[in-house]
């Protein structure tokens, strides 16, 4: 049986962001714990934020290249479900991550070319899921939410054991295409739902979750 689609909304920075996401049908909310990115929260600020998630919505920290002393601190501070590592976190400290905080993992690879695909394998069976993103462009400063989708006819005729996630520049115009293209069963957006970076916009959220939901 296919998988029902599922969609994140990722650096989500208010209640109304939450609000919005949560009433569209998102499955997932993403927080920015990464201080280059424009979406960047405190623990002080997510903490409550946090709180607010709807039962059933799974609430997603996403940290790059963090270590212990934060993590430590961002499990005991903020509600969790999930935790997206999006840096360059190799396959064992994904599994340190995992063993030492009880949590799901999910590990973003960044993609531009076929043979960044490989790095995706390393991580089946040791990540709980794997997000699938466009690899940042040389010089730019934030490893994923920079609104630029790799080309997807990459992972044609690609499968992995664990689930996965698409991601990059996904918006609502190109949410369909990006089933349709990829056979993705879940969808992470960030920029695409945005009216200015950091700031989510209630009616981009609605239009790309339900142009997601309906991509069938
Ligand atoms: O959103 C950010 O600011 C961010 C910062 C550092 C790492 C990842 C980040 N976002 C993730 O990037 C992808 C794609 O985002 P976009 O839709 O292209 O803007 C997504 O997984 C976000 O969770």
């Amino acid at each position: 049986m296919t998988a029902p689609i599922a969609v994140k909304i990722c650096g989500l920075r208010d209640r109304a962001g939450i609000d919005a996401a949560a009433r569209a049908g998102a499955r997932y909310v993403g927080f920015v714990f990464f201080p280059k990115s424009p979406r960047h929260l405190t623990l002080e600020a997510a903490a409550p934020l946090a709180g607010e998630v709807p039962v059933g919505v799974a609430k997603v920290a996403l940290t790059v290249n963090a270590d212990d002393a934060f993590l430590d601190a961002l499990t005991a501070r903020v509600p969790l479900d999930m935790l997206q590592l999006h840096g360059a976190e190799s396959p064992e400290r994904v599994a340190e991550v995992k063993a030492r905080y009880g949590l799901p993992v999910m590990k973003a690879v960044g993609v531009g070319e076929a043979s960044d695909l490989a790095a995706l394998d390393l991580y089946t069976g040791v990540a709980d899921q794997l997000l699938v993103d466009a690899k940042p462009p040389r010089g730019v400063d934030l490893p994923g939410g920079n609104g630029l989708a790799f080309d997807w006819r990459l992972l044609a005729g690609v499968t992995w054991k664990s689930p996965w996630m698409l991601a990059g520049g996904l918006t609502p115009d190109n949410a369909r295409e990006a089933v349709a293209r990829t056979g993705t069963r879940q969808l992470d957006v960030s920029s695409g739902v945005e009216s200015a970076p950091g700031v989510k916009d209630a009616d981009l959220i609605d239009r790309f979750v339900a142009a997601a939901l309906t991509a069938d």
